[in-house]
């Protein structure tokens, strides 16, 4: 307990403060919460996380949660503080040169390949031409600096890794999608903006033009996105996308996840084993689709590729170092 009021236990978030370079500081149980120690004895508002309580206490027969618990909070910043909430820009005005010669010249079309990767799993390589990339960038970024824009959902760690908003209902890590208030700064979730919605649907019927199943790959209409941007050290965890509503898991209405910018290392399998999961590159303008049978399949990001993103892109709106990933779903 003496550690434990230190902050002296080896939780993820301690030793990532302390500098510790680690895949990953999510807990280990849930991967739902970055591992604090608060998070590790008491739980969050997610049923995994008492089995992440049980965990840690099992090795520490004489701990007595209730009674250390004020004192354990009071030695912690206030969760206020800890979220207040800088503003993000995705945009980083730099000197074209210092793009030039880094960056790989790709052409500015779309052209569209697909691969199909399972039931329901759809990859569209390259589908977004460099110009409707950039039209959406640069309205993510308008959004970004706004009301509800970008937060860091985990803030505290040594590097910044990722920064989340979200669009249509506030989807927040400790939460879900139980609170319609952003817990860091009160703020709501922005309208998804109509252009992305015919964005969405526009790649929904391209995905069904190759899955023609409406059983295989319903069609949805995008009531939620989350916008993920990573810095070069950013990932996220192997996870399913379970938290919408009973009827879109089970009628496995699709997730649309599109990329912008540097690369990612995109993970996925039918369980939860890093060392099982298939792996794709997902570059600029790519769109994975993922509904019906694969709509709980579990997925994650590994890494970033710096310096991969298309010098088109970088030119047009000065998008800075990482990716940006949005997924639309229906609640
Ligand atoms: O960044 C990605 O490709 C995946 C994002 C994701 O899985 C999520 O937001 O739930
Ligand atoms: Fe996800």
């Amino acid at each position: 307990m003496r550690r434990t009021s230190l902050g002296r236990l080896p939780v993820r978030g301690e030793l990532d403060r302390r500098g510790v370079d680690l895949n990953s500081i999510l807990c280990p149980w849930c991967e739902c919460e970055e591992e604090s120690v608060v998070h590790a004895f008491f739980g969050s508002v997610k049923d995994a996380s008492l089995h992440c309580s049980k965990e840690w206490r099992n090795g520490i027969p004489s701990f007595q949660p209730h009674t250390h618990f004020a004192k354990l909070m009071s030695s912690y910043p206030a969760r206020d503080m800890l979220h207040k909430r800088k503003k993000f820009s995705l945009i980083l005005p730099r000197d074209t040169k210092s793009i030039l010669g880094v960056q790989k010249e790709v052409g500015t079309e779309a052209k569209s390949r697909y691969k199909i990767l399972g039931p329901g799993m759809l990859l569209l390589k390259g589908h977004l031409s460099i110009s409707e990339q950039v039209e959406v960038v640069k309205k993510c970024e308008k959004l970004g600096v706004g009301p509800g824009g970008f937060y860091e959902p985990y803030p505290g760690a040594a590097k910044l890794r990722r920064l989340l908003m979200c669009l249509g209902r506030n989807w927040q890590p400790e939460t879900q999608y139980k609170e319609r208030f952003r817990r860091n700064d009160g703020s709501e979730a922005p309208p998804i903006p109509d252009e992305f919605v015919r964005m969405v649907e526009n790649i929904l019927q391209a995905s069904r033009s190759v899955i023609k199943s409406e059983y295989e790959l319903p069609f949805m209409t995008p009531d939620v996105c989350l916008l993920n941007f990573y810095t070069d050290v950013g990932n996220l965890a192997l996870h399913q996308d379970r938290s919408e509503s009973p009827y879109s898991l089970r009628v496995g209405l699709p997730v649309i996840s599109i990329s912008f910018g540097d690369s990612g290392v995109f993970l996925y399998g039918f369980d939860r084993n890093i060392d099982k999961a298939s792996s794709i590159l997902l570059e600029s303008g790519d769109v994975l689709v993922f509904g019906g049978k694969s709509r709980l399949i579990y997925h994650g990001v590994k890494s970033i590729i710096p310096n991969s993103a298309p010098l088109a892109l970088l030119q047009q709106t000065m998008l800075r170092p990482g990716r940006l990933n949005l997924t639309f779903r229906e609640y």
